[in-house]
Order: structure tokens, then sequence, then C-alpha cells
């Protein structure tokens, strides 16, 4: 076995970010430059900006009306009004005028009477400065303006520009160099196609993007291959180049072609290897040449988190900038989720408000998943000393959008169908937009859901062998005393999805219990699992007979996804989900897909919606294109007892 790289105990991210600091002469690294004031925003002052204009620089008229002198109307009053005389008394100004020479006040042209001759009269005084903007009552030149180290607003500009500041010493932007690594990896510029094993490279652009918000500038190199020589030479290339920070994407665990920690130690110091975060773990720090060296894990969602965690901070810290942060906002967590010890864990959110309260559906956590990141609305921290988060505990999250923009989600957690995507896109392209967050724990999980108050409604299709009904009695057994409004979405078909041509010759449920025929199985509380044991109860089939009853995905697709790459002769799932992937499908069941409600949301605005595109008519074509769906109930509201007739 080759030699690998055996990480050092892993160190909280506050110190490695300390260790940076430390060994980091920012003085040196980072200097300042002149640019236009007008182009200044987003920038950092490098030095104190002093006004050189007064403002306002005269004298000046707040309102529309006539200049006077107060002194001189002190005897107007209700009842007994002053006449003024043109030229003499007042003199008409518009706002934003010099006061001419004499007065210092300005009466609203409203609060005046106009006199036949060109006099006016007044009833009441005006008191000396009277909606006038005295010169200098904002700035007065020479004054200080902006200290150093201040980041550039918008309204920094206006004020830098009206105090005649037409450019302004700022710190030089952050420049970063970006070098993916890997030879499985493709440069997405030449569009690939990539075959088994090799994927798109996407953390460059991540990064990019981050650190435009940043304020900082990244270039990136094309993929380099995993040839320590060549990495070493783009790592050469990039300290040679005015880049201030250079980071090497993957290759920084310990796999025998992760070279990066080697290449920084030969080229500078390694100061850290090995976080306690997680994801995010395997990055590393150093310095060479006196600038920043950064490892960044190849998995997209680590190295988000070493962009966000350990790049940002250390971005703004040289840029003098402070540093990234967000607001807060406290969830109630809808699952239980263990986290590991040892590592303070970044975990994901999709967060939607019930009523009051921020319901928080905790995300996968692989992290080479990226739907997660695109899901979430919020972070939380689960520190390195904690077993994890329990069921409707309450935590505070960091929020990644804006907290308006949570009172238009709404929280769907239950059974997966692929209408729900037809049903999150539609309700994206209403007036208001609302955007659907789905946990797909299935019918039971979602019933269970509605009883704890951590979801909206639920998609649920129980079947009840004994009344022929569809879901009321799993209402009445799981959710007593709740009152629930229940609208069908679709009559869906169930069957057993098999590759294209079905090279077995699957015929029915009792050719599950053949030698030859894998299964890929639905996780436990699915209605779809629910339906394959009562009919395997029905043939008489025993589960242990089921070669892979075990093995458990948690949509239709995923089992579908089984089937179409091999690793699954056969799974039970709806046709529309065979049909997107191209798969035979072997019908089995029809059976009532319905949305489940508490009576108490159904005058919520985001449910009155979800219900108007039930019952929309483009709605139910697409539902109908899907293939695998009849329409005739959907939209409508249920009754115990009708079955799939209604
Ligand atoms: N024996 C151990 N193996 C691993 C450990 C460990 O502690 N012991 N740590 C795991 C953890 S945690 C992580 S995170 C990963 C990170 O590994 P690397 O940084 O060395 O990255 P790679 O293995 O090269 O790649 C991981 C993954 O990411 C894809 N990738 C790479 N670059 C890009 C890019 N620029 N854009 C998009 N995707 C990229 C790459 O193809 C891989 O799929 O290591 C674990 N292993
Ligand atoms: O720490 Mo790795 O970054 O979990 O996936």
């Amino acid at each position: 076995m080759s030699k690998r790289n055996i990480y050092l105990k892993t160190i909280p991210v506050a110190e490695a970010l300390e260790r940076a600091r430390a060994a980091l002469d920012r003085e040196a690294l980072v200097g300042s430059e002149t640019v236009p004031a007008h182009l200044a925003a987003g920038r950092v002052t490098a030095a104190p900006v002093h006004a050189r204009l007064s403002s306002p620089a005269f004298h000046s008229a707040a309102m529309d009306g006539i200049a006077v002198k107060a002194e001189a109307t002190f005897t107007a009053r209700e009842g007994h009004p002053l006449r003024l005389e043109p030229g003499r008394d007042f003199f008409p100004v518009n706002t934003g005028q010099p006061l001419p020479g004499g007065t210092d006040a300005v009466i609203k042209i409203e609060d005046v009477v106009q006199d036949p001759g060109g006099a006016l009269q007044i009833e009441a005084p005006a008191f000396p400065w009277m909606h006038v903007r005295r010169i200098g009552q904002d700035i007065v030149a020479t004054e200080l303006m902006l200290p150093q180290n201040h980041p550039l607003s918008a309204y920094d500009v206006g004020a830098l520009l009206s105090a005649g500041i037409w450019e302004l010493e700022v710190w030089q932007p952050l420049r970063i160099c970006f070098i993916p690594t890997g030879d499985e990896v493709l440069d997405f510029a030449t569009r690939p196609q990539p075959a088994p094993g090799q994927v798109v490279e996407s953390n460059s652009q991540v990064l990019a993007a981050l650190a435009k918000n940043w304020g900082a500038r990244m270039r990136w190199t094309a993929p380099v291959p995993d040839d320590p020589e060549r990495i070493r030479r783009a790592v050469e290339e990039a300290l040679a180049s005015e880049a201030q920070v250079v980071v090497v994407g993957a290759g920084s665990s310990a796999g025998t072609r992760d070279f990066t920690s080697r290449i920084f130690a030969e080229l500078g110091e390694v100061l850290a290897h090995g976080l306690a975060v997680s994801p995010g773990k395997p990055t590393l720090i150093g310095t060479a040449a006196g600038k920043l060296l950064v490892g960044a894990p190849g998995y997209p969602g680590s190295a988000i988190v070493c962009f966000e965690e350990v790049l940002a901070p250390l971005v703004a810290w040289l840029g003098r900038a402070p540093a990234p942060s967000r607001e807060r906002i406290e969830v109630r967590i809808t699952r239980k989720t263990p986290s590991r010890l040892g590592a303070e864990e970044m975990l994901r959110l999709a967060v939607g408000k019930i009523g009051e309260e921020a319901m928080a559906v905790p995300l996968g956590r692989g992290p080479g998943m990226i739907t997660n990141l695109t899901r979430a609305q919020a972070l939380v921290r689960v520190p390195a000393g904690s077993e994890g988060l329990e069921q409707d505990e309450r935590v505070s999250a960091e929020l990644l959008v804006p907290a308006p923009l949570l009172e238009s989600v709404l929280v769907h957690v239950g059974s997966h169908d692929n209408t729900l995507d037809l049903l999150s896109n539609e309700l994206m392209g209403r007036g208001e937009p609302l955007r659907l967050v789905s946990s797909n724990v299935g019918s039971l999980g979602g019933l269970t859901a509605l009883r704890a108050g951590s979801a909206m409604f639920a998609g649920v299709h129980l079947f009840d062998p004994q009344s022929g009904d569809f879901n009321f009695p799993f209402l009445e057994k799981y959710l007593p005393g709740l009152e629930v409004v229940v609208v069908n979405l679709a009559i869906r078909h169930q069957g057993l999805i098999v590759p294209a041509g079905n090279p077995k010759n699957i015929r029915d449920i009792h050719d599950l219990a053949r030698e030859d025929v894998g299964f890929i199985n639905r996780q436990r509380g699915a209605g779809t699992r629910i339906l394959l044991d009562y009919h395997l109860k029905q043939a008489g089939i025993a589960p242990a007979r089921v070669r892979g009853y075990e093995r458990e995905e948690y949509t239709h697709m995923a089992v579908a996804v089984n089937v179409l790459t091999g690793s699954a002769d056969a799974a039970l799932g709806i046709r529309s989900a065979a049909k997107a992937l191209g798969l035979d499908f072997v019908p089995l069941a029809r059976e009532r897909y319905d949305l489940v409600i508490p009576a108490r949301f159904t005058e919520d605005h985001k449910i009155l919606t979800l219900i108007e595109l039930l019952q929309s008519e483009p709605l139910i074509k697409q539902i109908d294109a899907l293939g695998g769906y009849e329409t005739p109930l959907t939209g409508r509201i249920m009754h115990p007892g009708m079955g799939l007739e209604g």
C-alpha cells in the first residue's frame, strides 16, 4: 500500500483562523490604492476621509415659499395677520435655493395668503432658521466624514461626492486564485458529458460567486490532474501572480492521490490540516511566500463550509472588512437528528413558518449532496460536544435567506410523489410565489408530523384492506381528535418497476419470491411499503423470501434509479417514476393519494393557494401528461368511504 497522509489531530475552526492571522503579515500582503469615489461602493477605506466641501455649502431654503427675516414677523397671529411687501419684507424662494441676504427663515407657500397687489399676509410668525438648511448643518469642510477601515455603502458614495471627494484611498481588493485538481474533474467550460467516475468541476464557480460578494476577485485555472509535479507548478505560478490567496481544490484528505498537504509543506508551512467541523474536515491552511494557502475539500458541501467558515473570515480580515455574518432565528426541529461527537456539524435546514413558529426540516447530510444547499433556508451548528438535535427542540439557526421569505414557504411532510415537483414549480409561478419544501418521510411520517404540528399538510396514500377505503381509517388511528380536511391530489398507478424490456419476465407479485430477482424496498412507514406488505400477504409470500426486502430508499425516483442502474431487478413504485426513466411497469394497484390538511390551516393563504392550484385545469393537464395518474377527484374534498369512486 502506498504512503498516505495521516491527518493531524483536528482543531476547532477558530483556532485555525487564529493560527493563520498570526502567521500572515497583512500590512505587507494587502496595500492600498486610489479609486474614484463614484466606483467605491463595496470597498473599504484605507485612510480617514475629510470633507472638502461643506454641506450645505450655503444657507438653503428647505421648502418652497418665501424667505423672511424672522424677527420682522413676530407680531403675526391668528386673527391678526401681518402684511408683507415683496422685495422689502419677503423674497420668493424654491427648495434648495440660497437664502437672500438679510433673511433667516422660510415660510411655506401654503401658509401665506396672497393679497391682490402682490403683497402677502401671514397669520403666524416665523422663527429664526425655520425651514432653512444652514450652512454646514450636515458636514463642515475639513471635518471627518469616514474613518479608516469603513466599508463603503451606496449611501457613502453620495456623501463623498456631496462633500467634493472625487477619489479616495481604499484597501486593494483581495485576489484569489483557485486551482481545481483531480483526474476525474472536468472543466465545465468545455460543457463536458461525464463518463462514469467523472464529475463536472463546479467548486471554482461557487467560490467565484461568493468572492464577488466579499468584494474579492477570483481567477481560476483549468482542472489540474492528480500529478504532484503539475499541482506544485500550478501552486508556484499562482504564488508568483498578484493573488494573495491560493486555494487548491480537492486532494486534501487521506487518499493515495491527495497531495496538497505535502505540496504546501514543501513550498511553505502547513498551519492546520483537519478542522473539527463537518462537513469540511479535511480543510488545509498554510502559508508560502507570505501568502495564504488553503486546501479546500473536493465535495461541494465540504468545499462551501471551507469557503464560508475559513476563507470568508480570512479574506475579510485581510481586506479590513467585517467578517460576514447572518441573521439568526429560533426554529423548531421537526425530526430527531443525530450528530457525531467531536466535530461541529453544519446542518442545513428547510424552514417555513407555521403560524408564529419557524419549523425546520433537517436536510440530508452527505457532503456530496448539492440539492441540500439549494433547498436550505437556514443553517444550524450542532456543537462538537452534542450528540444531535431532538425532535421539537428549539435551536438558534442562521438564516440563508431574508426572514420575510419564510412566510412564503409551505412545509410538506409525508409521502413522495412526482406530482409534488409539478406543484412546487407551479406554486412558484403564482402572483405571490410560494416555495414548497418537502420532507419525504412516508405517509405515516406525514401523519406523525401533523400530530406534532410540524407540517401544514401531509401527502398520504394508505390503503385499508378491511374497509377498502383510503387514508380515513388511518386518520382515526393516528390523528385522533384532530380536525382535518382531505383533498385529493390524484389517483395513481402503483406497480412493479422493472428494466426496459422486462428481461426477467416479471409478471406479478409472485415473481418477487424468485431466487434470481433482486428487489429494492421503500422505507418503513411509506405507504408504498405498506401496499407491498399487503400484496405479499395476499400472495402468501413471507418478506424474508424477497431478496432485497431490507434494502430501503426514500423516494419512487430513488428505487427507479436502482432499477435503471441494474442494482435491483424490481421495485414497487408509481408508473410516472418508471416512465420518467424509460423503465417498464407491471401494474399492481390503483390508489388514492390525498393531501391531509389540519382544519386550522384551511384559511391560511398558502393552503388556499395550494387548493386553488389543485383545482386549476392547467395543473390537471400536466398531471395527466405524467402518465400513471387519473384525475377525476383531483382538487376535490374527500370523505370517508369514497374509495376510488368519489
Ligand atoms: N480514509 C479517509 N477518507 C476520507 C476522509 C478521511 O478522513 N479518511 N475524509 C473524507 C472527507 S470528510 C471528505 S470531505 C473527502 C474530501 O476529500 P478530498 O478533498 O481529498 O477530495 P477528493 O477526494 O479529491 O474529492 C471528493 C469529491 O469531490 C469531487 N470534486 C473534486 N473537485 C471538485 C470540483 N472542483 N468541483 C466539483 N466536484 C469536485 C470529486 O470528484 C469527489 O467526488 O474525503 C473523504 N475521504
Ligand atoms: O468533512 Mo467531509 O467535509 O464531511 O465531507
